[in-house]
């Protein structure tokens, strides 16, 4: 795949999809920058060549057109400090209003569309609309990891209508990164799964046991397991219908020699609330009325130790309810081995907005050895899939 590095962008005018899908409070301000910060190099080496940069992205998923919440001007003061110049903004991603603001544009000067998500053609990947977007630019440079695994218009589509396109610094990373665990990972090799959502790991899950030597699970999403294998749960978080799927795998892993480690302790709560009255128990015996919200101080123990003998680790999703203090430690405590197996030479790479979230908010982003900016399309490509964003870039 060629690179931004292999073209002089001097008068030019680069269209770069990226991903700017940011957490948004409800004062519209951004609560994590890991994804602009990502992209902040391959802007500048751009407008360093001497050309001018259109930005698009999508924000969230909005279902029927225009919504003032899902709006990127919402970033435009953000992106306007971190340039040092007045970004420009078009309310509208195609168009008379955006066509003549992007033409218009000078070296050295940025133009952010309006989410690209307003218009259902995007997620359709209408050829029309790419066509119009692409209007926008004289060479197409595509740096949005998070989304290459959606075949959109702004992503995979738009790239036939150009002769120059080319994959940004953080595409290129991420692909240099994640390979490096998929090809070839030095061994032990330790993937640490957490997070709510069952049905959107299974995949990935079962994947992983034919590369790795150790599966932790932890989180939300193993007390499907426990409730799989007869134990009780109390009202923690459960998906009934992928009980005989977890059982599946606990047996897949014991014939495929895979270390299957999952939590022995839950810190429990008797509500889903940060000042919740709180006990630690074994798990599979979690009382009626209280709920896991974070792996227990045995569970901790053990995961760190097998972490701590990793030389490769992959790690996608939190430990337990992360953003409530008190349920916290479970997701700190895996950081900690994680950067202490780091420190001792293991590769670890870490993907999934909550989990690079978590990583940041701890303040540990630099210590691992990489942060994918990818939730679902880091997954994808660990299972093998082909993402057509990339795919677009090499055809
Ligand atoms: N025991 C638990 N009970 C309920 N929720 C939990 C539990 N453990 C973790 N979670 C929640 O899981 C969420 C993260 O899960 P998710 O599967 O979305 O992670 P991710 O893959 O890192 O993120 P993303 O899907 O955004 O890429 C967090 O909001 C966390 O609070
Ligand atoms: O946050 C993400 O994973 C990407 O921005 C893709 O968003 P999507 O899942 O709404 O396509």
């Amino acid at each position: 795949m060629r690179t931004i590095d292999d073209i002089n962008f001097k008068n030019k005018r680069a269209l770069i999809r990226v991903d700017f899908n940011v957490p948004l409070n409800d004062k519209f301000e951004i609560t994590d920058d890991t994804r602009i910060r990502a992209a902040v190099p391959t802007i500048k080496k751009i407008l360093s060549d001497g050309g001018s940069v259109v930005l698009m992205s999508h924000l969230g998923r909005p279902k029927s057109g225009p919504e003032d919440k899902f709006s990127l001007k919402h970033l435009i003061k953000d992106l306007s400090e971190r340039f040092d110049t007045d970004v420009k903004f078009a309310s509208d991603c195609i168009g008379e209003e955006a066509e003549s603001k992007s033409s218009g544009l000078q070296p050295g000067e940025i133009l952010l569309l309006e989410n690209l998500r307003f218009y259902p053609e995007e997620t359709k990947g209408d050829e029309g609309f790419a066509k119009k977007l692409a209007a926008h630019g004289d060479i197409y440079v595509n740096d949005a990891f998070g989304t290459a695994h959606r075949a959109h218009a702004s992503t995979s589509i738009v790239a036939q209508f150009f002769d120059e396109k080319v994959c940004g610094y953080v595409m290129a990373a991420e692909i240099e990164n994640a390979q490096k665990v998929l090809d070839k990972a030095d061994k032990p090799y330790t993937a640490i799964m957490g997070g709510a959502k069952i049905s959107d790991k299974i995949l990935i899950i079962e994947k992983l046991l034919d590369k790795v030597d150790n599966l932790i699970i932890g989180g939300g999403m193993s007390y499907t397991f426990f409730k799989a294998m007869g134990g009780d749960i109390g009202s923690s978080l459960v998906e009934e219908d992928k009980l005989d799927l977890a059982n599946e795998l606990i047996k897949k892993a014991k014939e495929k020699g895979v270390n299957l480690e999952l939590p022995f302790d839950s810190v429990i709560a008797d509500k889903f609330d940060n000042n919740a009255k709180t006990d630690i128990v074994r798990n599979g015996a979690i009382p009626d009325g209280w709920m896991g919200l974070d792996i227990g101080p045995q569970a901790r123990e053990v995961f760190a130790k097998t972490i701590k003998s990793s030389k490769t680790i992959l790690w996608n999703g939190p430990m337990g309810v992360f953003e409530m203090s008190n349920f916290a430690k479970g997701t700190t405590g895996i950081a900690e081995a994680v950067i202490e197996a780091t420190e001792k030479g293991a590769f670890s790479l870490i993907g999934g907005g909550d989990s690079a979230a978590a990583v940041n908010l701890l303040g540990y982003g630099d210590k691992v050895s990489y942060v994918s900016t990818g939730g679902g399309a880091l997954l994808e490509y660990m299972e093998g899939k082909e993402l057509p964003g990339v795919k677009a870039l090499e055809d």
